[in-house]
């Protein structure tokens, strides 16, 4: 579904990550993984299409992304950004309804099942009671629960999202990723970046372990996130890994 080939990505010609390669099926999870500044978001960008590869080449389906139009585009892949502020004082429920946007004609209005597509998606992450508010005056996590339902209400095939649990409290950090396994169950190809390994080895088939300009392990969380491959990517000792990780078996 998704597919990374020989792919190096960077900004203004200066190189942040070379020679990535990965195949994401439909009803798999692939989470990436790396210290700050490793490029997580960089390759994010670049397979959004929001970044042209330095090198090599995006796939999504049978086409290269760069062949993709962006209506077709924006039915297929949702992206789940960070958090951020909102600057326009839209409800909670029009963010979630800016997911249907794709699925609409030119100038259409949400139809009645736009706006229980987007309900449903509301329910789902457990934010109903937020429809009316202002997407402004909601907190961070609140936002963040708000922008996946955006992306639930999107119903695309393909879901990348950049550090989706980073502002949730730890029982929305359950939910998230229990929804992250139900969206694979449904058949969703989902790629992720986090910098919470137990995340990653809760729902991913297959990591991706970046840092110093390429990458440094991949293949099933089993075998890349020991405590000696986390410590030699995070620079620690992988004693405190092992203490920590060890109360999370
Ligand atoms: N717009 C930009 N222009 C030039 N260089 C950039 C730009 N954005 C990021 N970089 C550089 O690219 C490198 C990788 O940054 P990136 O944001 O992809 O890292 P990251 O792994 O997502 O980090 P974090 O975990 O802190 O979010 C950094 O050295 C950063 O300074």
């Amino acid at each position: 579904m998704l597919e990374l080939s020989d792919l190096t990505v960077g900004h203004r010609g200066r190189a942040v990550l070379r020679s990535i390669n990965l195949r994401l099926e439909s009803g798999q999870v692939a989470v990436l993984l790396g210290p700050n500044g490793s490029g997580k978001t960089t390759l994010i960008r670049t397979l959004l299409g929001h970044l042209p590869p330095l090198w090599g080449q995006v796939w999504l389906g049978r086409q290269p992304l760069r062949e993709w139009s962006r209506v077709a585009l924006a039915r297929t892949l949702a992206y789940v950004p960070q958090a951020h502020q909102g600057l326009f004082a839209f409800t909670v429920e029009e963010v979630v309804l800016m997911g249907r946007t794709a699925h609409l004609g030119v100038f259409a209005l949400p139809s009645q099942a736009d706006r229980r597509i987007a309900q449903a998606a509301l329910e789902q992450m457990g934010i109903p009671h937020l429809a009316e508010k202002p997407y402004t005056e909601v907190s961070g996590g609140e936002r963040q629960l708000a922008l996946l339902a955006r992306a639930l209400a999107q119903e695309a095939q393909v879901l990348v999202l950049d550090e989706p649990t980073s502002n949730l409290d730890f029982g929305n950090q359950l939910r998230v990723l229990a929804q992250l396994e139900a969206l694979r169950d449904q058949g969703k190809a989902v790629f992720l970046s986090t910098h919470q390994p137990e995340h990653a080895r809760r729902v991913a088939d297959q990591v991706l372990l970046v840092g110093e300009g390429s990458v440094l392990g991949q293949g099933s969380p089993q075998t890349w996130l020991t405590p000696e491959n986390l410590g030699r990517l995070y620079r620690v000792e992988p004693q405190h890994i092992e203490a920590y990780l060890g109360n999370f078996r």
